[in-house]
């Protein structure tokens, strides 16, 4: 219902479809329960006392029998009309009589799910099994158990049963007269109607009656206002009774986990036996007489449909059924993180608590069924973002096509999916108040696990009167253009010596055991005696914990297992390999240009990513492979770094940034053997990832790590970079350049750190 509801909401016409819907349900109700005939058949004479009576066509009197007011069964008496309905009619009569009081607060409900979500969320799971009382929500009285409920329904409410063909009129505002009674079963008053409990009631426009869910509303009024005008008598919750008003009920709380002296009394068959002795002196007073339902059929349903139609429409966002456990199971088994499960089952049954991927996550444990998702360290394979910004659009899929092809440096021709991901302005409404504009969802095109996000402040003193589509416009570089975006470095296969070819572990496990893991043994074998950066032997493992952080010191290099190893991606002993998992932002800085900060906590440990780009040979002649096809000489005894700054400047003055990476530069002599001769450099120039849009700092967060990978030389490590403090979300990323800085100007720092060189190399 909610979801046709909210398909038919998107139509214009919406209110005309409800009033149509309701009509024709309502007609189809009462020609199944049997009014549609009386109805038509029926007249009213009005009597001289402003009562009305009901005729038949022909003019007679109808038997004055006791009529079931839904299935027009006749009885001789409430006796046998309430039997009837503790047989037949059990269902209906729960939308007219059956709520549920918190036995602990006594804030009142009429729906079980919504009180046992108030139990949980307010005092506790532990109270859940004993803090459910059944409360009459026509008087709102408290009771133990459904048989009591019964009874005191059946003892008080039993004219509300009867289709009576003269029925007192209610006067405006006034309850219906009944026989107050300290009944043994009615335990306590519920003090505290009303409450609010931060949960949303709906009222029942024509009885007053309050509901939990607006579904629950609809029974109601399906059942005490379609049917028979006299359970429209049924006084509001407002109009409460004040029964026993001196009695707490929470003090008695402990005492009512158990049946008091009188409720052991009664027994579940004792509805019948209470029944039959109750009185059946149930005076009418015909001084006021309502209109039978069954005249008025016809003429009430313009305006009850429309209170219908139009509460319904103007709730229908914001009430949906609770989910059972057998709905987030289904949710759960096929969603591929706790993002997308909230968002499955808020778009499904609205806003839940936050943490219902916790309640998710048990229910797949207890059948079986492997998630991770839950994990707090759990990072989306499909890059959803649990982001709430309202910039922000939906996670977008990743493509599945890494780099393919190199089209020409700034070539202006995008592919489908980079048009996917890049947005502009017309996708965002621009506000000022807005503190950032994502201007493309992801710079690696779905290329890594983790989308990239490119983002402007928009307070960013560059940009202070610039709309998005401006800056885009304004922009020569931007994120995603001039480079091509790969997830692994590009290097040509006859660069490695295969003297220096890092050879597979011996372990048979899809997880190596320090113990046996030869990478292990060979850092052992050469590095003695080292220590971790918590001052703990290294000896016998590897460098990094179970949680995969780094806690090998900074400096030597790290074996990591490869692609000869028969252990699997999830190897203690792989963690650069596994890419990119930490969320990252490039964003637009004040006078660095690009750079790179956190979007999540990044805690102290954490491998963030490799620099990645062309690794370029230094030949032992002297000459290096080169960029811009420039052939640059250089000599391993000296010229490197004037050659490096040659090549520096040269980009500088091209683009303003430099995107190469000394290998050379990590490497710290006293603490690495080195086995090759030959240096290497990475040129993020023309590809690379996100790591080239890091900043130099001289007091940097993330320090750099050579990792070993295919080859024991250190001077084809890869580099690691790596959180080495807790890294704030929104905190910049930046590394230390480690340049050395020669003459001239070279490129003035813009750190901001207070032990700053001044000059970046
Ligand atoms: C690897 S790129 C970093 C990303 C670069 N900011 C961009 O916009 O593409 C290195 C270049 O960034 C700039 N840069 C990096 N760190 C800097 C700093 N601390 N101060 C000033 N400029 C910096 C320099 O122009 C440098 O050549």
């Amino acid at each position: 219902m909610p979801q046709i509801l909210a398909e038919v909401s998107k139509n214009p016409d919406v209110g005309e479809f409800l009033l149509k819907l309701i009509s024709s349900e309502r007609e189809k109700l009462s020609h199944v329960w049997g009014f549609g005939t009386d109805s038509s058949n029926q007249m009213h004479s009005e009597n001289q006392d402003g009562s009305v009576m009901v005729l038949r066509e022909d003019g007679t009197h109808p038997s004055p029998g006791l009529k079931c007011k839904i299935c027009s069964q006749e009885f001789s008496d409430d006796q046998g009309l309430g039997l009837h309905w503790t047989e037949v009619h059990k269902k209906e009569v729960r939308w007219l009589f059956r709520g549920y009081s918190c036995a602990v607060c006594m804030d009142s409900f009429t729906n079980r799910r919504v009180l046992e979500r108030h139990v949980q969320e307010k005092h506790g799971a532990q109270y859940l099994q004993y803090s459910t009382l059944l409360r009459c929500i026509s008087c709102n009285s408290n009771f133990l158990n459904t048989d009591l409920l019964w009874q005191h329904i059946v003892s008080d409410h039993s004219r509300d049963f009867s289709l009576l063909d003269h029925v007192p009129r209610r006067p405006r505002g006034q309850s219906i007269k009944r026989t107050e009674r300290a009944s043994d079963e009615l335990l306590y008053d519920n003090h505290n109607l009303g409450k609010d409990d931060g949960l949303q009631k709906f009222t029942c426009r024509l009885c007053g009656m309050m509901f939990d869910l607006l579904p629950d509303l609809g029974h109601h009024h399906q059942v005490a206002h379609t049917n028979s005008g006299t359970v429209s008598d049924i006084p509001s919750g407002r109009e409460k009774y004040q029964f026993n008003r001196g009695r707490h009920y929470y003090s008695a709380f402990k005492k009512s986990l158990r049946p008091s002296g009188s409720l052991k009394k009664r027994t579940s068959s004792g509805v019948e036996k209470h029944f039959k002795a109750q009185s059946l002196d149930l005076s009418m007073d015909t001084s006021h007489i309502v209109e039978s339902e069954t005249t008025t059929l016809g003429r009430l349903l313009d305006f009850q449909c429309s209170d219908v139609a139009l509460t319904l429409f103007s709730k229908i966002q914001k009430t949906r059924p609770h989910p059972s456990n057998l709905d987030i199971l289904s949710i759960a088994r096929s969603v591929c993180c706790k993002t997308s499960l909230r968002a499955a089952l808020k778009a499904k049954y609205g806003i839940l608590p936050d943490n219902i991927f916790v309640k998710a996550a048990k229910l797949c444990s207890d059948v079986g069924i492997q998630i991770d998702w839950h994990q707090e360290e759990f990072f989306c394979p499909k890059g959803c973002k649990s982001r709430s910004s309202s910039n922000s659009l939906l996670p977008l899929q990743p493509t599945q096509v890494d780099f393919v092809m190199s089209p020409p440096i700034g070539d202006e021709i995008w592919g489908m999916d980079e048009y996917h991901y890049v947005l502009d302005s017309e996708h965002f409404g621009w506000n000022l108040k807005n503190e950032m504009v994502i201007v493309c969802e992801d710079v690696s095109f779905g290329r890594e696990k983790v989308p990239v996000v490119c983002a402007i402040d928009v307070d960013a003193k560059e940009f202070p009167y610039m709309k998005p589509g401006e800056i885009l416009q304004s922009e020569n570089s931007l994120p995603w253009q001039g480079f091509h975006y790969v997830t692994k470095r590009l290097m040509d296969s006859s660069l490695v010596d295969s003297e220096n070819t890092m050879v597979g572990c011996a372990c048979s496990h899809a997880h190596c055991s320090p113990e046996e893991c030869d990478h292990v043994s060979l850092f052992d074998s050469i590095y003695e005696n080292l220590v971790d950066l918590h001052g703990v032997p290294m000896r016998g493992r590897f460098a990094y914990d179970e949680n995969s952080k780094v806690i090998l010191q900074e400096g030597y290099p790290i074996y990591e297992c490869n692609s000869s190893c028969t252990c699997d991606a999830s190897c203690q002993n792989k963690v650069l390999q596994r890419g990119l998992l930490v969320k990252l932002e490039v964003f637009r800085t004040e006078n660095k240009g690009w750079a790179v900060r956190a979007a999540e906590p990044i805690p102290q440990g954490t491998f963030v990513c490799e620099y990645i780009g062309e690794v370029l040979k230094m030949k032992d002649d002297g000459a290096i492979r080169h960029v811009e096809r420039l052939e640059i000489y250089w000599n391993f005894s000296g010229a490197f770094h004037k050659l490096i700054r040659k090549l520096l400047d040269l980009r500088e003055a091209k683009s303003g940034s430099s995107y190469l990476f000394e290998i050379t530069s990590q490497i710290d002599r006293e603490r690495v053997q080195t086995t090759g001769t030959t240096a290497y450099v990475i040129d993020a120039t023309r590809y690379g990832n996100v790591s080239r849009f890091i900043n130099h700092s001289c007091s940097p967060n993330l320090s750099t790590r050579l990792v070993s990978v295919e080859s024991k030389d250190c001077q084809l490590a890869h580099i690691g970079l790596f959180a080495n403090q807790d890294i704030l979300m929104g905190e910049e990323l930046a590394y230390d350049y480690g340049q050395k800085l020669l003459p001239g100007d070279g490129c003035p720092c813009h750190c901001g750190a207070k032990n700053c060189r001044g000059r970046v190399y």
